[in-house]
């Protein structure tokens, strides 16, 4: 298979494109490294660094890269935080590139795409676990461009034939086994990476937040998954695509 990966220098991108690699796909990658390194792009992958919200420049990639059977989309924003204060840097990058790649996509008839969503769409869970035919309602703006995203899907689907699968995960953690590749984000807001910056003696200390949870102490609980699982799963979702009609 030849997939396109946007946003394959990214944590979880990166991760997908080594297992691609290591199962003998051709890999291409778009991304715009805002967040993503190029350190974390697989030798073996083609490499175009720029931005999806780009027309011309996503036009001429995939003018290039012909016979592309599946798109693995991961270019988004993903702060939660900072999706409240600068909820207009979520739409503009997650909806305005995710907008102009669909049209691209379907100029040049590629119709797969899998979709790195969140669990973020659901908003306050009613009951747990959450199944996927329960309500979503996002609590911030991260969770919402995440499900307006998923929206556009179907109803590009409905009017050119595009066919998708959205995977809802929350908190990944974990690095390749080779310990080439990584988490790490500028600057670190995340739990794990920052858990590990202490016995790496970058910081002091750090705080584990909450204190209503259903815990000894009250702080809170995630869900893990791991990276590579969660990489996996995304090349099972583009299996699913390629062999599903
Ligand atoms: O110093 C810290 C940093 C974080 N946390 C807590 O650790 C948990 C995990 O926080 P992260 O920042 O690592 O991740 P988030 O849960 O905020 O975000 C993750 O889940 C989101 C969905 O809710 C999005 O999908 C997002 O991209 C993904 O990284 C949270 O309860 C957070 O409050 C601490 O206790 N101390």
């Amino acid at each position: 298979m030849k997939i396109l990966v946007l946003g394959g220098a990214g944590y979880i991108g990166s991760h997908t494109v080594y297992e691609l690699i290591d199962a003998g796909e051709d890999v291409v990658i778009i991304d715009n490294l805002e967040t993503g390194y190029k350190e974390a792009v697989h030798p073996k992958a083609k490499f175009y660094q720029g931005d999806l919200r780009d027309r011309a420049f996503v036009d001429s990639v995939l003018d290039q890269e012909t016979g592309i059977d599946a798109v693995i989309h991961f270019a988004a924003n993903s702060l939660v935080g900072e999706s409240m204060t600068d909820p207009l840097k979520y739409y503009d990058n997650n909806l305005c590139g995710t907008k102009t790649m669909l049209e691209s996509m379907v100029a040049h008839g590629i119709d797969k795409i899998v979709f790195s969503s969140t669990a973020a769409t659901y908003g306050e869970p009613e009951k747990t676990p959450i199944l996927e035919t329960d309500r979503t309602e996002p609590t911030n703006t991260y969770g919402e461009t995440k499900l307006s995203m998923e929206k556009m899907f179907k109803w590009v689907g409905r009017a050119h034939g595009l066919r998708f699968v959205s995977l809802r995960y929350f908190n990944a953690c974990g690095a390749h086994k080779s310990g080439e590749i990584g988490e790490a984000h500028n600057p670190e807001t995340h739990l794990i990476p920052l858990i590990l910056q202490v016995p790496n003696g970058k910081r002091e200390a750090i705080s584990i937040f909450g204190t209503d949870y259903p815990t000894k102490d009250g702080t809170c609980v995630r869900d893990y998954i791991h990276v590579t699982d969660l990489a996996q799963a995304h090349i099972l979702a583009v299996k699913y695509l390629m062999e599903r009609k």
